[in-house]
């Protein structure tokens, strides 16, 4: 947290150094710095899953995400309003994304139905239905106290037809414009667009275009890591990127690996949110200097060595993969804690080296030292 009597009292974004076409430097808002580019990790239902804040405050998270879909149907906005807001709730006093709800309304929810006005759905919860539109979206993400705030959009997974693309990107743009004036101007805090169009080049761009001309404080790429290859989703960011402003966040959603993160980085993307390195913890996979790690697997039941003793993170440095491994077979609460933990502080060692290497100018040099040490799997 800064310094109030200096803390900024806008939100602005600063490049401080490129490598191609990536980019390093950071967003500064009145709760806090966010360093890019940035991982945040997903704090869904208002926890990062098996993490005190103070744990992912102290292996390097500027920002984390909150799912407006979980936490409308559970506490409900205007209660975390009542409660003080989402930060005094967890505990986590700087940065929160939010996202608009939409996505995860589309992949949780039962009986949904998407018309102009905006989504009606049922809990996964209890059932209960309930009508969200641009405008509510906004007001949710405002109750919450977010800091910035997502449109609410339609993403189409993939493969899809054009013309479902079409429509929904389509669509997403008519709900930009409504939830930019939703928004309206609350200095310090922002809202982002998401650009949409699914795999259809001349779609992304013509998405990307009109939301450029509403001139939001930050662009999110969406409609992505919804079941296309890498390859294809690359070639989606090299497609939009020349059409946003070089002067604001890109943000990409829901990604990704490590590798998927330097490889987007290397095209400029600042900001990535994913399920991965917490998703992955609490099934017994360790991401690692050394690749990934299935700690289930028998060959670890007596292995004394640490996942890396070269990490400042006790979680990788100080137990051994024996002790994983066990912890692991056994179910026990503790194994999810600790591969959380190493997870997260992998994805944040990984930003801190690309923001380094941006800055020395050899990213490429860092992403090849990178892929060489997970292809040297121990033994
Ligand atoms: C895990 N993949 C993923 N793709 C996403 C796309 C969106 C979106 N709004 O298009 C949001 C969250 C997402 N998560």
């Amino acid at each position: 947290m800064t310094d109030p009597l200096d803390a900024p009292t806008d939100f602005t974004f600063t490049v401080s150094a490129t490598d191609g076409q990536a980019r390093t430097g950071h967003i500064a808002m009145p709760r806090g710095t966010i360093r890019t580019p940035a991982f945040m990790p997903v704090g869904t239902a208002a926890t990062v899953k098996a993490m005190y804040p103070e744990q992912v405050r102290d292996l390097g998270a500027d920002v984390v995400l909150g799912n407006t879909y979980h936490l409308m149907l559970r506490p409900g906005p205007e209660r975390m309003a009542r409660l003080g807001g989402l930060h005094r709730f967890m505990r986590w006093d700087g940065p929160i994304l939010t996202d608009s709800g939409g996505f995860q309304v589309m992949s949780l929810s039962a009986l949904r139905k998407i018309d102009e006005e905006g989504v009606t759905f049922r809990s996964h919860i209890d059932g209960t239905a309930h009508r969200m539109s641009p405008e509510r979206s906004i007001e949710i993400q405002g109750l919450l106290g977010s800091d910035i705030q997502m449109q609410l959009d339609e993403c189409v997974r993939l493969p899809a037809e054009r013309a479902e693309i079409e429509k929904a990107m389509r669509l997403s743009l008519r709900w930009a414009e409504r939830c930019r004036v939703a928004f309206g101007e609350q200095p310090g805090k922002a809202m982002f667009g998401i650009v949409q169009g699914g795999d259809i080049p001349d779609l992304r761009v013509e998405s990307a275009r009109a939301l450029t001309d509403l001139d939001l404080k930050g662009y999110a790429i969406g409609g992505l890591a919804v079941g296309e290859p890498q390859a294809v989703m690359l070639a989606m960011i090299e497609t939009v990127e020349p059409h946003l402003p070089a002067t604001k966040p890109r943000y990409l959603m829901g990604v990704g690996t490590p590798d998927d993160l330097m490889q987007s980085v290397m095209r400029g993307i600042d900001m990535f949110d994913c399920v991965m390195p917490t998703r992955a913890g609490r099934h017994g996979l360790a991401y690692t200097r050394h690749g990934r790690i299935n700690l289930r697997n028998a060959r670890h039941a007596e292995d004394t060595r640490p996942l890396d003793e070269a990490s400042a993170c006790p979680a990788a440095r100080d137990y051994s993969r024996a002790y994983l491994h066990h912890l692991v077979r056994s179910e026990e609460i503790l194994g999810m804690m600790l591969l959380t933990w190493n997870n997260l502080a992998y994805y944040q060692q990984l930003m801190a080296g690309m923001r380094a290497a941006i800055a020395a100018g050899r990213l490429a040099d860092f992403v090849a030292e990178t892929k060489d040490g997970w292809a040297r799997a121990e033994a």
